[in-house]
């Protein structure tokens, strides 16, 4: 079969679960919005909130968006575009939409600015618009390929110092960002918190993306037997930094549910539970972790 009609089927296959229940005791219905993020504000948050109404219509109890999904992914222009959370005009517009469709929304993330610091920050909704997590992005994106791609978030960003989550119904997600994704030992203190799901507002590159982007995705799902979200932006070819896209949701056993291309587009995917909690029954690894072992290693003073 051929990628393409591999990924068409792939739609078809979110959209036929569209028809199914969205909300139920073992799970709910996700979108994952792929948004193609502008120069200009505005327009990035109205279609944004035209986008989780669409969620909504598809029968969505969650909604998902990519990082920095109000700005251009650019150092340069991090403050400019930064606002205070809560109460700048992008958390006005996500917190009148979460309630207005009566959804949790995940707010991807945006520049925040605290105290004359600027974070690169997620913000969670509930269905009354209520601000209920927020995630400042832990781990700075600081990489240096090469001929590939050359980006320093802590330029012009301060790290977050904290790991958080929410509760959705019964179930407790994980909140990481991006670059976040590739700190095992973060995933797996939200393991040992009792998250059920991850999930990483996210813009990979074009040059990291092909081969880390899905990789990273299904280790994280198959090391904490949960599910995990990454959104992406849309890809746009000639912006300063090319995003990856290519959102997906990876279930505990490591199998991708649903994959968008690089173009701007939407998956909406139902997810079951009941399927995670048989995998830690039938693969008990949580049981079985040697920290006798582990914790005599002095990872601090590893170089
Ligand atoms: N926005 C980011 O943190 C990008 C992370 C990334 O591309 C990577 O390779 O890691």
């Amino acid at each position: 079969m051929f990628a393409g009609q591999k990924l068409l089927q792939q739609t078809i296959t979110s959209l036929a679960q569209v028809r199914m229940a969205s909300s139920s005791s073992s799970g709910f219905r996700v979108a994952l919005l792929q948004l193609t993020v502008t120069t200009d504000k505005s327009t990035n948050v109205a279609n944004a909130v035209k986008r989780v109404h669409q969620a909504k219509l598809n029968g969505c109890t969650l909604a998902i968006l990519p990082e920095c999904f109000n700005s251009p992914y650019n150092t340069a222009l991090f403050r400019e575009y930064s606002e205070v959370i809560p109460g700048g005009d992008t958390c006005e517009a996500l917190s009148q939409a979460a309630k207005s469709n009566e959804m949790y929304i995940v707010g991807g993330s945006i520049p925040e600015i605290c105290d004359d610091k600027v974070y690169n920050t997620c913000t969670v909704w509930d269905p009354n618009g209520n601000l209920i997590a927020k995630h400042r992005k832990v781990h700075l994106f600081d990489i240096n390929i090469p001929g590939g791609v050359c980006f320093k978030e802590s330029d012009a960003l301060a790290a977050g110092n904290t790991l958080n989550t929410f509760q959705l119904g019964k179930f407790k997600i994980g909140l990481g960002i991006c670059y976040d994704i590739r700190f095992a030992e973060m995933a797996t203190l939200y393991r040992k918190q009792g998250c059920d799901m991850l999930i990483y507002p996210s813009a990979f590159n074009v040059t990291t993306g092909p081969l880390h982007w899905s990789l990273l995705t299904r280790c994280r799902a198959v090391d904490n037997q949960a599910f995990v979200a990454v959104a992406s932006p849309a890809r746009v070819t000639d912006s300063n930094y090319v995003a990856w896209g290519h959102s997906m949701v990876v279930d505990p056993w490591g199998k991708i549910l649903v994959e968008a291309t690089e173009k701007d587009m939407d998956l909406f995917v139902d997810l079951d539970f009941g399927d995670r909690e048989n995998m830690r029954k039938q693969i008990p690894t949580e049981n079985q972790r040697r920290i006798d072992l582990y914790d005599t290693i002095d990872l601090k003073n590893k170089v």
